[in-house]
């Protein structure tokens, strides 16, 4: 297969996002290669030797995955095509024969710790956790013997020759992972009717109420907010920039609108794309910032520009 046609995910094999990018119809006709890190993965798809990369961003116990997050905001950029929803349950995964009391160490990605803590404290309380570059990685270090339990998907025991001594932990209801395709910059994933639309931006620079002027751009074209983070630039103390989700695609004249305020606002924005939403969830569009409102509302302005507004003032929701 060529580079075209191979993804690269978080790896080894046996992870979450293995699994995740999965449950794409394309990952079939793909050849599937598994890295050690988020940046590795990321990087293929840089240097062209992969067409896309399937990593987490997103889960709902604590957050953004600030590594992908991190990793989006810097270097060459990429955009973001499509993502997947991964409900996440894990199993603690021992060498065959391994007692429960015999735990004196557990192993497990950054983020599955959260996740899982509750669980640790009242079931080994004592163990001591080290974190793996994924969770497969934990599974693969419990193999070579490194530690006593790692936390992954049930599904990765048989890959790693190991069993699972408990199964569906998670300290959430409904703990679920959001992951995303990324592939170099092109045209933007055609709109749904239920998509989002991801940007970075940097703040001119700091004053009063910046975060404030952010949000006041989506606010005020009724564009709902599924994310906002604020990371550091690593310029210095108290610079940040701010990595935010919205609802709509960019062709949505109201996300549009807001993506343009926002370039007129900030020193920087990093467009990350417009791409479906994974629940199929439509944004609820408020009055008044439908695209028929919008150009409604341009055609009034070239009326009034041309001596004749006599519609002045209606817009496609009043008629
Ligand atoms: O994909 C994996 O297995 C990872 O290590 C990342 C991760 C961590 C926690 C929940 C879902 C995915």
């Amino acid at each position: 297969m060529t580079a075209a046609s191979r993804y690269t995910y978080l790896g080894p094999e046996g992870t979450f996002t293995e699994a995740a990018l999965r449950t794409l119809p394309e990952a079939a006709t793909r050849e599937l290669v598994p890295m050690i890190s988020v940046p590795a993965a990321l990087d293929a798809v840089r240097s062209g030797e992969a067409a896309g990369a399937l990593v987490p961003i997103e889960n709902s116990v604590e957050g953004g995955v600030l590594a992908t997050v991190d990793e989006l905001a810097s270097g060459q950029p990429l955009m973001i095509y499509r993502e997947v929803l991964l409900p996440i349950a894990f199993a603690l995964l021992v060498r065959p024969g391994t007692a429960i009391e015999s735990i004196k160490t557990v192993t497990g990605h950054p983020v599955a710790q959260p996740q899982v803590r509750d669980w640790l404290k009242r079931f080994l309380p004592d163990a001591q956790w080290e974190s793996a570059a994924s969770n497969a990685d934990g599974a693969r270090l419990v193999q070579e013997g490194r530690y006593d339990a790692a936390f992954a998907g049930e599904f990765a025991a048989a890959i790693y020759g190991l069993e699972p001594l408990v199964t569906d932990i998670h300290d959430a209801h409904n703990a679920t992972t959001r992951f995303v395709l990324v592939g170099r910059p092109a045209r933007p994933a055609a709109r749904t009717g239920a998509d989002k639309t991801s940007v970075v931006l940097w703040l001119r620079a700091d004053h009063p109420g910046a975060l404030l002027d952010v949000l006041q751009e989506y606010a005020a074209r009724g564009v709902n907010l599924t994310r906002i983070e604020s990371r550091p630039t690593g310029k210095g103390i108290g610079q940040y920039c701010f990595s935010v989700d919205c609802e709509g695609h960019v062709s949505d004249r109201r996300v549009g609108e807001a993506l343009m305020g926002l370039r007129r606002l900030c020193s920087d924005v990093r467009y990350l794309g417009s791409y479906p939403r994974a629940d199929h969830v439509e944004p609820a569009v408020r009055s008044g910032t439908t695209d028929e409102d919008f150009l409604a509302a341009a055609d009034w302005l070239t009326r009034c520009l041309d001596g004749r507004p006599d519609e002045t003032g209606r817009t496609a929701t009043d008629r």
